[in-house]
């Protein structure tokens, strides 16, 4: 078994399918550092200019607007330099998921019920223990700050938006009604436990597990409609690795150029080179925009700050709103992204309004003159009339919250910015038709034997909160349908 990516899916992947002593697992990584790192500060995002664990790529948001995409490399991947939210797809996300790739419900079912085992089962939840919805013996522990120790930002955000008439949410893994409440976090003791350091650390040293990092898989290799080796670069010589099986985990950016290289993909952009058809790979992708509205702190007024808010994550809460004309988040930023990303230069504080459900979709193809250069990338974020009419909605609220907060003055002259949360999903989606779809509903590439996809590039949608807690359930569950498929 080749696992291709030792980031928050992969990581997950090569831990639970190592578990059966009779599973040959290697796992690939590009980034350097064969051991495990083991848990970071928090209330740092390891993702700055130079940061030897992050690789970059441009993309465009919309026409005219540059963007930046970051995305973690090494072992727990993207998982261990992001910003620690661990919040689970809601109710609705999984059941139109279940829905739209059309699988058996309980089988090979995505619907909410299908999925809570493996949420459940991923999970050590310290401040809800084991219950129908929460676990507590799985490898991530999730906590939320509590009010006594939220920082001032937090605090004030959260009155706000209670007096304001926004509902409580004191769980955000629960599945209710969506509100204003803490944020769950893959922290322990304001350390940021990624899936590397919290699945791969106690599997490291199973003897069928091997680990090659700084070894970049560069194409898969197959013959009569099945993937039987991939070609890799480790040391500067290039090997074929045998496989009786590959899984592809290297992410929403790295997966589908991948298979590009390999002349899987829409014929009429490979021409000559291609080798399987599925023309999904690329089509459609989805992100949460974001728009940040800069602001002068106002000077605190004597509130009480515990010493555990001397260094927060950088979202202890936030508002999550899912009715009307889509879903909307308010990020209260604890910090500057100045301040919490080494190497970038002074920032102002900014508060966040995302959109969680929005109705664009982007688009990545190969780059046009290079297979080995970084694909082609736009989001059209804004594109949709109704994602317009929902971010000036949001823009509007969140400015009502930061007054009504005091948090402090809006920066005159410097307008609300348009980015991206760093939650791009979808580039192989799920689905049961081959001619949309690039994964079935076992995450089975369509007509080819032997390889899988389990990262969130085969989500059908972006969820409507973050996605990493349900890239995680995703790698759980997919390790059983690879599991199973070997007996
Ligand atoms: C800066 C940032 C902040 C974020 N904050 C949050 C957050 O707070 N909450 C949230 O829910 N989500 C957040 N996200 C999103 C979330 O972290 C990702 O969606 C998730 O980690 C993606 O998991 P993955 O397994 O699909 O990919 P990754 O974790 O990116 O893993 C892919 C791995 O594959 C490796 N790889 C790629 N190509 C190859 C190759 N050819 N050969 C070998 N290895 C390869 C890469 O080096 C990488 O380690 C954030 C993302 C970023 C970048």
């Amino acid at each position: 078994m080749v696992i291709v990516g030792g980031g928050s899916c992969g990581s997950v992947l090569a831990a639970r399918l190592s578990e059966d002593p009779a599973c040959s697992v290697l796992l690939i990584e590009a980034g350097a550092g064969g051991a495990v790192r083991g848990p970071s500060p928090a209330h740092i995002l390891p993702i700055g200019p130079g940061s030897p664990r992050t690789r970059h790529y441009a993309t465009t948001l919309r026409r005219g607007v540059a963007g930046a995409l970051v995305r973690g490399c090494g072992l727990g991947g993207s998982g261990a330099v992001n910003g620690a939210y661990f919040v689970r797809a809601t109710p609705a996300d999984l059941d139109a998921w279940g829905s739209a790739v059309g699988g058996r419900s309980g089988r090979t079912g995505w619907s909410y019920g299908d999925t809570l085992p493996y949420f459940r089962r991923s999970e050590d939840d310290y401040d809800f223990g084991s219950s129908a919805l929460h676990g507590d013996a799985g490898p991530v522990p999730v906590s939320r700050r509590t009010a006594e120790s939220w920082s001032t930002v937090t605090a004030r955000f959260v009155a706000a938006a209670g007096a304001m008439g926004f509902h409580a949410e004191p769980d955000k893994n629960a599945g209710g009604p969506a509100g204003v409440g803490p944020v769950p976090c893959n922290i322990d003791r304001g350390m940021r436990v990624d899936p590397g350091s919290a699945y791969l650390g106690a599997a490291a040293r199973r003897p069928n597990l091997t680990v090659w990092a700084g070894t970049t898989v560069r194409a898969l290799r197959t013959a009569a409609g099945t993937v039987h080796a991939v070609e890799v670069v480790r040391d500067g010589a290039l090997l074929e690795v045998q496989a009786h099986n590959v899984v592809l985990a290297a992410g929403a950016i790295e997966t589908p150029a991948l298979l590009w290289r390999s002349g899987i993909g829409d014929p009429r952009m490979l021409g000559a080179a291609a080798v399987h058809a599925l023309p999904g790979v690329g089509r459609e992708f989805s992100d949460h925009p974001e728009i940040t509205i800069p602001y002068n702190p106002a000077p605190p007024a004597g509130e009480q700050v515990s010493e555990e808010c001397a260094a927060p994550p950088i979202l202890e809460a936030c508002l999550n709103l899912d009715s009307g004309d889509g879903a909307v988040e308010i990020r209260p930023y604890t910090a500057s992204f100045g301040d919490a990303v080494p190497g970038n230069p002074p920032m102002p504080s900014v508060l966040g309004a995302a959109l969680m459900s929005p109705w664009g979709r982007g688009r990545m193809v190969p780059h046009p003159a290079d297979p080995w250069g970084a694909p082609r990338i736009e989001h059209h974020y804004l594109s949709d009339p109704r994602d317009k009419a929902a971010a000036a909605a949001a823009v509007d609220l969140a400015r009502g919250l930061l007054d009504a907060a005091g948090l402090g003055a809006v920066i005159d002259g410097v307008p609300p910015r348009l980015g991206t949360s760093q939650h791009l999903s979808g580039t192989c989606p799920m689905g049961a038709d081959p001619g949309t779809a690039v994964v079935d509903p076992r995450c089975r590439v369509h007509g080819l034997g032997g390889l899988y996809i389990a990262d969130t590039s085969v989500f059908p949608r972006v969820p409507s909160r973050g996605p990493h807690a349900t890239a995680v359930m995703l790698a759980e569950r997919a390790a059983e349908f690879v599991a199973s498929g070997l007996r």
